[in-house]
């Protein structure tokens, strides 16, 4: 990269710039600079430097000899107005003549650096990973299609843009860069925000300083091939989809700019743009006025400091949820679903975690069966990552989970480290439940965006496990138990899901055929079952469902965010701090202890055993925590992430066939809890001795042995992404 020495002069006597300030002449991606809430407690707290403290030089900064101002000269009129929902493209036009002004003056450019060797400044520009894409409308879900007016040549317009796009990146160096801003206020000598920004740095140390461990990659920022688009008049960027953004600072230019007062700044918006099914990553550039700057900042109500950047303001109201998760391992299945993990994440979850802020992406892919078990077990130094996605299906997340649990710093790498999903598997509920949705792009943009809250996960103990993970020799009752984040299942369902492998390439359609098959036979899986009940009616639980609903709603309403009352809640943003549950080591242990003796006697004065003529006849056990376990499939619509309760539904063999038929056929309603038939419960722990020889347990969708299970569960201990809002992708239960 080309970097060249400039002096800087401030117009503001307060603030002195160090002469040594380095800018790059080249083009820099925009990931390279992050927003967290590291940066957001800076920005509150020493963030001096206002609209009219100029920082930039008289001298006009360039770019292959095409010099900002000529280009602004040249650059459409177009501003950016600001509401709830995000940003407003307003009277983008176009400026036919920059095409034919590009090609000369570079043409012209070129030839001269061919003549002197050197080359650089042209070999920066022709770098630059800029193309060009045209809009159609309709690709964003919030446009507003108010007013808009016939466009101009589109090919002009867009050069334009591209171009523009260098040169706001190269202008990074001005207002908005952290560290940039730091060294500014301790050259006026505000002792603070040294300490801060020393606190930050440590925060934001670069993973890939660090060496890698065997298997795993570097992603590179060079990978993301970011396209420019341009947006009609009234589209609005909706916060929600807003990535990364960088702001150049026009001030000091006024006196050569012919637009004069409202031609304050140039904002680049990287944005996650709709395409089909899919969302992929794209850039444009408008523009902001000085009015509209101090419009943002009013709206931004819970910023304490109003004199904070544009470029604060706009991440600040993109990324409302407060936790850090740029430093990011991805563990990859390449034999997860139908064998495309490795693609699907390649092509359609790596370039939005690349364009998104300045994230550092280490990819490990698995090569066998439980790998990722001990990858995770033995990593050296897990906590230099804020968070695990997992290009699977629910298979990795299992073992991860499982992997921390057993290693000795477990409390704190749940009390820290964030655990998601990235669908690519053919069972992901994961995603289906926290991200709302099995599209790879999409689950992506919620792990951003999305809350991170901890999530209760459930133990597992059986008096042998070695069918699982390694013997593992330490006896400690962690080490002897497994963990559970998604469900436990006996009978018709279990056999479903492991005993369908051999349709594995029907994708998630065995699992039906699974099921159906099982039903028409009419199988019996006799038990017997203990609970120790949390909620042991319909009533109760809906009664508890809705007291939960009811707490989130007033949590909304009372947070400092903004809630859209036209869009029933849809934009609102939790701005501000999260404080999280600090762990202790008995929070991560069972309280009851499966030892092998006794198992026929319940475990506790207030555990209950289940009616026998039930369980002697049933055909459906299954125990679980999220509500989606299949696209369409609400098997537990009444789940939710931190109530401390495992839900379980039961069913048995007297039902006839068609009765059952019906109600596995409304699974993807949800309302087959609510029929009479069903069994189903909310419980704090439980017990199920299956009393069958040739069948099995699986947990999570894994295979366990057929032998007495105990589980319990865990409240609030692992941090995992769900819904902007929080919780799971509603189910609807409150109205069933
Ligand atoms: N490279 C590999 N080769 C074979 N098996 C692997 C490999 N990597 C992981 N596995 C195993 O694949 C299993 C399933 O993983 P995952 O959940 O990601 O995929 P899936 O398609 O959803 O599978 P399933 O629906 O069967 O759970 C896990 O038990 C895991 O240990």
């Amino acid at each position: 990269m080309n970097q060249q020495q400039n002096s800087i002069h401030s117009s503001d006597p307060g603030i002195v710039v160090s002469e040594n300030s380095t800018i790059s002449n080249s083009y820099t991606q925009p990931d390279q600079f992050m927003y967290s809430s590291a940066t957001r407690k800076s920005a509150k707290e020493n963030c001096k430097l206002i609209l009219d403290n100029t920082v930039m030089g008289n001298e006009p900064l360039t770019l292959g000899k095409l010099s900002i101002k000529k280009v602004m000269n040249m650059f459409i009129k177009s501003r950016l107005f600001f509401n709830e929902k995000g940003v407003i493209v307003k009277d983008m036009a176009t400026l036919p003549d920059f095409e034919r002004f590009k090609k000369e003056h570079f043409n012209k450019h070129q030839k001269a650096e061919n003549l002197t060797g050197t080359g650089s400044e042209l070999e920066d520009y022709s770098n630059i990973p800029f193309s060009q894409e045209s809009f159609h409308e309709g690709d964003f879900d919030d446009i507003s299609s108010l007013d808009v007016e016939e466009e101009d040549d589109e090919d002009d317009a867009l050069s334009i843009i591209s171009c523009m796009s260098c040169l706001s990146t190269n202008s990074l160096r001005t207002l908005d860069h952290p560290e940039e801003r730091n060294k500014l206020i301790v050259n006026n000598n505000t002792l603070e925000s040294l300490n801060d920004s020393l606190e930050n740095s440590s925060k934001d140390f670069n993973i890939n300083s660090e060496i890698l461990e065997p298997g795993v990659e570097n992603v590179s920022h060079n990978d993301l091939q970011l396209k420019t688009v341009e947006l009609p008049n009234n589209s609005i960027i909706p916060f929600k989809k807003i990535l990364n953004c960088k702001v150049l600072n026009w001030k000091e230019y006024k006196k050569l700019e012919p637009i004069g007062k409202s031609f304050d700044f140039i904002v680049e918006i990287v944005f996650a743009k709709n395409r089909r099914s899919d969302v992929i990553p794209r850039c444009s550039i408008i523009r902001c006025s000085i009015e509209e700057y101090l419009k943002i900042s009013s709206m931004c109500g819970s910023l304490e400091d109003e004199q904070s950047t544009l470029k604060e303001l706009i991440l600040f109201k993109s990324f409302p949820n407060p936790v850090d998760r740029n430093k990011i391992l991805v563990i990859i299945n390449p034999n997860g679903g139908q064998g495309k993990a490795h693609k699907i994440f390649h092509s359609k979850s790596k370039p939005i975690l690349l364009a998104s802020s300045n994230s550092q992406i280490h990819i490990k892919e698995t090569t066998y069966h439980r790998e990722a078990y001990h990858f995770i077990k033995n990593h050296s130094n897990l906590l230099k990552y804020n968070i695990i996605c997992c290009a699977s299906g629910d298979g990795i997340p299992h073992e991860i989970l499982n992997a921390i649990y057993h290693r000795p710093d477990r409390k704190q790498i749940f009390q820290n480290l964030v655990i998601s999903q990235i669908p690519c598997g053919s069972g992901n509920a994961l995603s289906l439940s926290c991200h709302g949705t099995n599209n790879a792009s999409l689950a992506t943009l919620n792990v951003l965006k999305g809350r991170v809250e901890q999530m209760d996960l459930m133990t597992v103990q059986q008096p042998s496990y070695k069918d699982n993970f390694d013997q593992v020799d330490d006896a400690s009752v962690a080490n002897n138990t497994r963990v559970s984040f998604l469900s436990q299942a006996y009978g018709i369902i279990a056999e479903s899901d492991i005993n369908t492998e051999y349709l594995r390439f029907l994708g998630p359609s065995r699992f039906e055929i699974g099921v159906t098959t099982q039903v028409l036979r009419k199988k019996r899986y006799p038990c017997d079952i203990m609970v120790k009940f949390g909620k042991d009616s319909k009533q109760q639980i809906k009664q508890h469902y809705l007291e939960v609903l009811k707490q989130k709603t007033k949590e909304h309403h009372s947070g400092s965010g903004i809630y859209d009352e036209e869009l029933m809640g849809n934009v609102y943003t939790f701005d501000g701090n999260q404080e999280f549950r600090q762990l202790n080591d008995k929070d991560l242990l069972p309280n009851y202890c499966l030892d092998g003796k006794d198992l026929d006697e319940l475990p506790d004065s207030d555990w209950v055993m289940l009616d026998s003529q039930l369980t002697r006849n049933l055909n459906i056990f299954y125990g679980g925590k999220m509500p989606y376990i299949a696209p369409d499939c609400k098997f537990f619509p009444a789940a939710i992430h931190n109530d401390s309760y495992i839900d379980i539904v039961i069913s048995d063999s007297k039902t006839s066939i068609t009765r059952m038929a019906s109600i596995l056929l409304n699974l993807d309603k949800g309302d087959h809890v609510i029929q009479p038939e069903v069994i189903h419960l909310k419980v704090k722990a439980f017990r199920l001795i299956p009393h069958v020889t040739k069948s099995v347990i699986s947990v999570d969708g894994e295979k366990f042995p057929l032998e007495p299970m105990q589980c319990e569960v865990l409240s609030k201990v692992c941090k995992m992404v769900l819904m902007e809002q929080g919780g799971f992708k509603e189910t609807g239960f409150e109205v069933m």
